[in-house]
């Protein structure tokens, strides 16, 4: 598929048909998105033709019904996984057209991203879980040690550093995952249901780290979730419903 910049303008105004220009500051956008799992008789349309921008420093929320195939689209947004048709737009890059490696880089040094349940490493401490990625991308250790320092105060954790996850509490481990994320200093934070496994105080907590990454960091943040209290505080609410954007 093509996609147009906003100074292709012109080429949609000639046809109606033309997916929409993409606006030049978006920092993700998506044109014709689409995902099919399976084939025949079993396909599922996960992702059906979205169009979609995100702008810098949005915080938004993608909420939905189980099933409605919110965490498809972020997988496919995060270049986690391949459109059946359409594309993403990331950074004024197309992604179909990214090698495999440029995708690993991409994902290693512009996204962060956070599950419901942690995804933190047993046998290490908080810091090693936060230090690991720039470890991976080879930073020395005294920038890793500056940056997975300032990364845990972010997310107001310059104590307990030292503790393993299963001395911490869930919301604790979930800023330990908040921190690895955004270590590596990425443009756009993805979060599939960060308050999945909290309980809504706690939730509420992170929640607030989330909102407080975006308006005072200008990280992107795009969450799926089905809890209406961080959704509430979102700058941007998206409803899905059998892979489609829906009005509310
Ligand atoms: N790997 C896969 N293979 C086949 N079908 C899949 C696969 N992943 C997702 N699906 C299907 O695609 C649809 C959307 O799933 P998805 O997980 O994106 O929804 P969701 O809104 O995130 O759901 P939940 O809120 O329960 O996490 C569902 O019908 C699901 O069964």
């Amino acid at each position: 598929m093509s996609m147009y910049r906003a100074s292709q303008g012109i080429a949609q105004a000639s046809n109606p048909n033309a997916p929409a220009p993409i606006p030049a500051s978006s920092v993700i956008s998506a044109r014709g998105l689409t995902k099919v799992f399976g084939s025949g008789d079993q396909a599922v349309t996960a992702v059906k033709e979205i169009q979609m921008d995100i702008m810098p420093g949005e915080f938004l929320a993608v909420t939905g019904r189980s099933g409605s195939g919110k965490t498809t689209l972020l997988n496919l947004l995060a270049g986690l996984d391949q459109p059946t048709s359409g594309g993403v737009v990331f950074e004024g890059r197309n992604l179909t057209e990214f090698s495999e490696s440029q995708l690993v880089d991409m994902r290693r040094s512009r996204i962060g991203f956070v599950f419901q349940s942690f995804g933190l490493i047993p046998l290490l401490s908080a810091y090693e879980n936060v230090e690991l990625p720039l470890h991976i991308g080879g930073t020395r250790w005294r920038e890793r040690r500056q940056r997975a320092g300032e990364a845990l105060e972010l997310v107001g954790l310059g104590s307990r550093t030292g503790h393993r996850p299963y001395e911490l509490s869930g919301g604790e481990q979930q800023r330990v995952a908040i921190a690895r994320a955004l270590v590596t200093g990425p443009s756009v934070l993805f979060a599939d249901e960060p308050t999945g496994e909290l309980d809504s105080v706690t939730g509420i907590s992170i929640a607030t780290i989330l909102r407080d990454i975006a308006r005072e960091r200008g990280v992107t943040v795009v969450t799926a979730t089905h809890d209406l209290a961080l959704a509430g505080m979102c700058t941007r609410r998206l409803e899905m419903a059998d892979g489609a954007f829906v009005e509310r």
